[in-house]
């Protein structure tokens, strides 16, 4: 199998599928990537992408285990099972659809499901180093694929010193630096990040990824407890509503907005409790359902533009691409435009690979360079240290 592997690693170019479910628990989307080369020489061709969508039943699953302190140990270890199953299934499933024989696929790169990420910055517990947590093992999607699988990709990141997050600067790097000028590429999921990168033949030095706090999470989940919806669309309800300034002066009262860069979170501390918790510390009373959504949405705006204006650099940015589903948020989408009056903000197609299928796209890259790269194009740094993520399983 290692030859196998060896093989795989001397070819020209490789299948690779990306497989990547995020923290918004929608679904699993599925990229297959045609890469030749490696490293500043690698070429990327999406030929196919599509979004499996959770059950209710999965998604509920999931949810019981998601983001909370404590959970129960059984339901925690089926789930781990389950999910590696489930995307082997989906895998399948996606193949046979794009008449495709699995033997064809070089390799399976999953990030699985992420369900609790717990930086010291969260637990101020510094007996414990940074640690994240994705199920989902790489050894049944192999098994049953019969596909050599990358998985777990981010405790070589912490382990090196980082917090596991955002990897996708690894592949924003090869894939999207500018040859003149400067770019931010940001990804508007449940959790907001950017990547900044300078031009490809500046000092890398500059070279920056990080989370800026809440994307839809906040949105999300007030629209799910409050009106048993799945989200805003379109921002409609934030748009008939007024931002409350002294929510919005609390809400972006957290240690978390003024620490330094890089940084990362999670749901497991923007939730619903960082709402009501702020509503009471303010002593307000809750704003109308519309008032509070152009208040969440305008502070979601408001901690990107925070995040990137921390950069220090931002005067200098050319242009920021913007992929996730907050792209599809009007109202948010105009919020950014008013906090950030001097970036000209694009929708991330604009780069040629659609917006959707980013993550998905970057999970093959990384794949591709720990089987055929080496780490030494990056800067090193906490951002982004010089690593080969992802462990290796085989199907027999
Ligand atoms: N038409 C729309 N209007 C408003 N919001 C939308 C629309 N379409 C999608 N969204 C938002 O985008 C979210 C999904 O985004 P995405 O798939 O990028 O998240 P994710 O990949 O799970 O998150 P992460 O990047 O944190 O891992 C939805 O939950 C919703 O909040
Ligand atoms: C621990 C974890 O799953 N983090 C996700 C999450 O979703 C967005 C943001 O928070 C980002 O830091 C990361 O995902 C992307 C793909 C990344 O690592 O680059």
């Amino acid at each position: 199998m290692v030859s196998k592997l060896a093989s795989i690693a001397r070819k020209r170019e490789r299948l690779i599928l990306g497989l990547m479910s995020g923290t918004s628990l929608d679904g699993l989307d599925l990229a297959l990537c045609q890469i030749k080369g490696s490293g500043e020489q690698t070429q990327l061709q999406i030929n196919h992408f599509k979004t499996i969508t959770y059950s209710a039943q999965v998604r509920a699953d999931i949810q019981e285990i998601f983001s909370k302190p404590t959970v129960n140990m059984a339901k925690l270890s089926a789930m781990h099972a389950r999910i590696g199953t489930l995307f082997a299934e989906c895998t399948l499933l996606a193949l046979n659809e794009w008449e495709i024989n699995p033997s064809a696929i070089d390799l399976i790169a999953s990030h699985g499901q992420t369900i609790y990420h717990a930086p010291q910055s969260l637990t101020h517990d510094f007996h414990y180093p940074n640690s994240t947590f994705q199920i989902g093992d790489g050894d049944h999607i192999a098994v049953k694929t019969g596909i050599i699988t990358l998985s777990d990709f981010r405790q070589k990141h912490v382990a090196a010193g980082g917090e596991g997050a955002p990897l996708v600067v690894y592949g924003d790097r090869l894939l999207f630096s500018p040859k003149t000028g400067s770019r931010i590429l940001l990804n508007i999921g449940g959790i907001a990040n950017f990547t900044y990168l300078p031009a490809v033949d500046a000092s890398d030095d500059l070279l920056l990824a990080s989370d800026t706090g809440p994307g839809n999470t906040l949105m999300n989940q007030y629209m799910q407890h409050e009106l048993d919806e799945p989200f805003d669309k379109d921002g409609a309800l934030a748009a008939s509503g007024k931002v409350n300034s002294n929510v919005l002066a609390a809400l972006l009262n957290h240690p978390f907005f003024s620490a330094a860069l890089p940084k990362t979170t999670g749901p497991e501390l923007f939730n619903l409790a960082y709402i009501e918790k702020t509503l009471q510390q303010t002593r307000l009373s809750a704003p109308t359902h519309a008032d509070m959504m152009a208040t969440l949405t305008m502070f979601t705006a408001k901690s990107i533009a925070h995040g990137i204006q921390a950069l220090n650099v931002h005067s200098l940015i050319d242009e920021i691409y913007v992929s996730g589903g907050g792209v599809h948020n009007h109202f948010l989408m105009h919020c950014l435009k008013e906090t950030l009056p001097s970036c000209s903000i694009h929708r991330f197609d604009a780069l040629g690979i659609p917006a959707d299928a980013k993550e998905a796209v970057l999970f093959a890259v990384l794949a591709n360079e720990t089987v055929a790269g080496t780490a030494d194009h990056m800067n090193g740094g906490v951002a982004a240290p010089q690593v080969c993520l992802g462990k290796i399983s085989f199907p027999q």
